[in-house]
């Protein structure tokens, strides 16, 4: 029925809702949020897998972005918003009273729509996490800016400039960059908010390479407005509409037998 390629996955896998606990990154229990009055997501439950990547897709302001900040609590720094229900990482209540929000942020790393290099140099870009937490020594930070640069395949376009200032990289390249700075601290799961919208085609293509080979060391989140990139890049697909999450299922099967009217009409393009 549809266009949509959604290649190999279908023979590995999973069913999102039937995770075991060794399986799950976050669990996710009736969260419901609210901007002031204005409710933005409402009973959503689902079970995120480890090291696998999951998408978020929705028609604009179905509240993709809002729950992607739910999971490192990037949603405290907004003022007047409200949060219900509950979300576990590893086990874990991300809003117990005990939990460090700046270490949940490390551990959950996140890069946005637009690449946001720091006005520095490429070096200094990659290693800034590491110098936050103090580590001072050469030959480490040396080594893990290498190894970074290398995660997110840039290494080789960058090695001999590392001193260059990184706003005279392309889109393309200060986005892989930001990925390198993210994933420099070693967080364990990486949420990327529509990380090619602002790209060419072909950055978009080396964006969606580099998300596949990280899904290994990672557990991914991505939203994108990208139906064709959720199907190429994700192994579990959710679809929510006016904040609720309306399917959630393994990406083959979401875009090829969806179960709701609504995931069917917004996959074929009939609204959104
Ligand atoms: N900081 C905020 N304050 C108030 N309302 C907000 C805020 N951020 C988002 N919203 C509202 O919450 C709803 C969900 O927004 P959100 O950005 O999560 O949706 P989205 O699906 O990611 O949209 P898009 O695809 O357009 O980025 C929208 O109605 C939006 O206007």
């Amino acid at each position: 029925m549809l266009s949509i390629d959604t290649g190999e996955r279908a023979t590995k896998a999973i069913d999102p809702n039937r995770l075991t606990k060794a399986q799950t990154a976050f669990e996710i229990e009736n969260l419901g949020l609210h901007y002031g009055d204005k409710m933005a997501l409402s009973e959503i439950s689902m079970k995120i897998p480890k090291h696998q990547i999951t998408a978020f897709i929705g028609p604009s302001g179905c509240g993709k972005s809002t729950l992607l900040r739910c999971l490192n609590r990037m949603n405290d720094l907004i003022d007047d918003c409200h949060i219900t229900g509950t979300i576990r990482l590893d086990g874990d209540d991300i809003h117990d009273r005990r939990i460090d929000v700046a270490a949940l942020r490390r551990n959950v790393g996140m890069v946005f729509q637009r690449p946001n290099p720091f006005p520095k140099s490429i070096y200094e870009n990659v290693v800034y996490g590491l110098r936050l937490h103090g580590i001072r020594d050469r030959r480490r930070l040396d080594e893990a800016a290498e190894q970074a640069l290398k995660a997110a395949a840039l290494w080789d376009e960058v090695k001999d400039r590392l001193g260059d200032n990184a706003f005279g990289l392309s889109g393309g390249q200060q986005q892989r960059l930001v990925i390198a700075r993210a994933i420099a601290i070693e967080p364990q799961v990486l949420l990327l908010d529509e990380p090619t919208s602002a790209l060419d085609p072909i950055s978009t293509l080396t964006i969606e390479e580099l998300i596949t080979e990280l899904k290994s060391r990672y557990t991914v989140v991505i939203v994108t407005h990208n139906m064709q990139q959720a199907a190429r890049v994700s192994d579990h697909t959710a679809f929510m509409y006016l904040g609720k999450l309306i399917e959630y299922r393994d990406t083959n099967t979401l875009f090829t037998t969806p179960r709701q009217k609504q995931t069917e009409d917004y996959i074929t393009g009939r609204y959104g």
